[in-house]
């Protein structure tokens, strides 16, 4: 990763309240290298220069510590080349986090990157999301994924996994808010509310973000 882009990284994560170290600077160069070589023969991302890595996973991934707090159990569900998942455990040691993912070999590329990076309370898991509240019913703290599905779809392959005061995150960016507005009546069903809805531009290129927290409703 070049030196452009790790001043970039640095830039934009402290505009989001991220303050890198040079620690974890390094291991974001790591990962970068090793997502542009495996997209060479798997096929983990469109974005493949350095600056837009930067910006459009990294930066954007860390957009998440907004909203997520500093321990618990965190998963991620359908996190392609490891957004948002690897790039927040990078930076918070204290969250387990889970990685899914239907497809093996993005599995394969993220465990590489977790032996690579020392996370060790990082675990990727080949699985469709569905199949597994046999083992995690109840258990995470914090369910994530961003370019995953609409809400609703989301939330119902959460819902089973998600411990009783447990947070979801959807990413999204431009139309979030519109989105969260249609699907309300939905959620309501589902037995869940909207908490927060933080929407901001990301760093540098202003591109709209729209973090959508939910939990289940309280009170009743
Ligand atoms: C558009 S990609 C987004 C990847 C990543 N979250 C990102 O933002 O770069 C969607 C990912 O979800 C995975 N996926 C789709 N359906 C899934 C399911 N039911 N369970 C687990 N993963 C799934 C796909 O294999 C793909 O890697």
């Amino acid at each position: 990763m070049n030196q452009d882009a790790k001043d970039l990284l640095l830039r934009g994560a402290a505009q989001i309240g991220v303050e890198l170290t040079a620690d974890q600077i390094g291991k974001f160069a790591l990962y970068a290298d090793e997502l542009k070589k495996w997209n060479r023969k798997i096929n983990l991302t469109a974005i493949t220069t350095e600056r837009e890595i930067a910006l459009k996973h990294f930066v954007d991934s860390l957009s998440i510590s907004r909203v997520i707090g500093n321990e618990g159990r965190l998963l991620d569900l359908g996190s392609g080349g490891g957004f948002p998942v690897i790039p927040f455990a990078i930076v918070n040691s204290r969250i387990d986090a889970v990685s899914v993912d239907a497809v093996e070999k993005k599995i394969i590329f993220q465990r590489h990157v977790g032996r690579t990076l020392g996370l060790r309370h990082f675990e990727a898991i080949h699985a469709r999301g569905e199949e597994l509240a046999a083992r995690y019913a109840f258990h995470f703290d914090w369910i994530v994924s961003r370019a995953f599905s609409d809400i609703p779809a989301f939330v119902r392959m959460a819902l089973p996994l998600l411990a009783p005061n447990g947070t979801i995150v959807a990413m999204k960016g431009q139309g979030g808010r519109e989105e969260a507005g249609t699907v309300r009546p939905a959620l309501e069903i589902l037995g869940l509310e909207i908490r927060q809805m933080l929407e901001f531009p990301l760093p540098i290129s202003g591109d709209r973000r729209c973090l959508i927290v939910m939990g289940r409703k309280t009170g009743e």
